[in-house]
């Protein structure tokens, strides 16, 4: 969890009475919900539950799925507001998008990256962010809150293709390369896929300790993850809120059947 807990009321995130549907799909349906800047919160469900999509919505990568069949004819109804931002459910100017996709990073399951090197990979995101003094690989690496011993480990991928990574290490500089970017908004989505226990604690108190002021959101089933790293949880189920409370009291007195059948693994949820 976050060191300091903020109370201050001051979302960055909000939506109000939120739907989306593709034909006769809803994958998210009269969603209300704002969260706060600087806090961290889970999203977690069954499969199919909406938790990537809200993810999605949040980022506005939306409308960078034209090209998917399913979802190029979709509709929204209802508000959402990302970083002081009114969006309705038209497509925003370019201008827009960019100050958003500028402001928000998401790492997902299966990272993007491009076919040349890790180290120049890591010099075109800063190059993409606007960052004016462009650090080498080494140098970067060189900065984060982790050992020596973990710094050689990270630096000696450096020339290596993505393709030539394995997956967990590749997650993990994924997750280095938007910290570096230091966004407002960090949307984390099923994000530590195959990594071990020491590296996955590793990884998550390297972006707990790089985001003091960043909005932290996990997308995860991963509930250990989720009860050790958020301050609220919001549980969905079939594209719409079932509960949104302190991560605490979620996982242990949750308010609902079907909260407490989710945690317990019980299939009636
Ligand atoms: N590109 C798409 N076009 C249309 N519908 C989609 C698309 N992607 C997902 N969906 C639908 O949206 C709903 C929510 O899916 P989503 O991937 O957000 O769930 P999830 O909770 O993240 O699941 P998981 O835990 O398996 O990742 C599902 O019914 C899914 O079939």
């Amino acid at each position: 969890m976050k060191e300091s807990f903020n109370n201050v009321t001051n979302p960055v995130i909000s939506f109000e009475k939120y739907s989306l549907s593709v034909g006769f799909i809803s994958p998210i349906r009269d969603l209300s919900f704002s969260i706060n800047e600087g806090e961290s919160v889970a999203i977690i469900g069954p499969a199919g539950s909406g938790k990537s999509m809200v993810l999605s919505v949040i980022a506005q990568f939306i409308w960078e799925m034209d090209n998917n069949l399913l979802l190029s004819s979709f509709k929204q109804s209802g508000d959402i507001k990302i970083l002081g931002i009114q969006l309705s459910g038209k497509k925003p100017s370019n201008e827009i998008l960019k100050k958003i996709y500028s402001q928000i990073a998401l790492v997902s399951e299966k990272s993007a990256w491009l076919p040349v090197s890790i180290a120049e990979n890591f010099a075109l995101s800063q190059n993409l962010a606007g960052i004016k003094d462009v650090l080498a690989f080494h140098e970067l690496i060189d900065t984060l809150p982790i050992s020596q011993h973990n710094k050689a480990l990270i630096d000696s991928l450096a020339e290596l293709l993505p393709s030539q990574v394995e997956l967990p290490f590749l997650q993990q500089l994924a997750i280095i390369r938007a910290l570096i970017r230091k966004p407002k908004i960090f949307l984390l989505d099923d994000a530590f896929l195959r990594m071990d226990p020491v590296m996955l604690k590793q990884t998550e108190n390297l972006v707990l300790n790089m985001s003091e002021k960043t909005t932290l959101v996990w997308a995860t089933n991963d509930l250990y993850q989720a009860s050790r790293v958020t301050d609220w949880t919001l549980f969905m189920r079939h594209g719409t809120i079932v509960e949104y409370t302190q991560t605490a009291q979620f996982f242990t007195t949750p308010s609902t059947q079907e909260a407490e059948n989710f945690i317990a693994g019980r299939d009636d949820v």
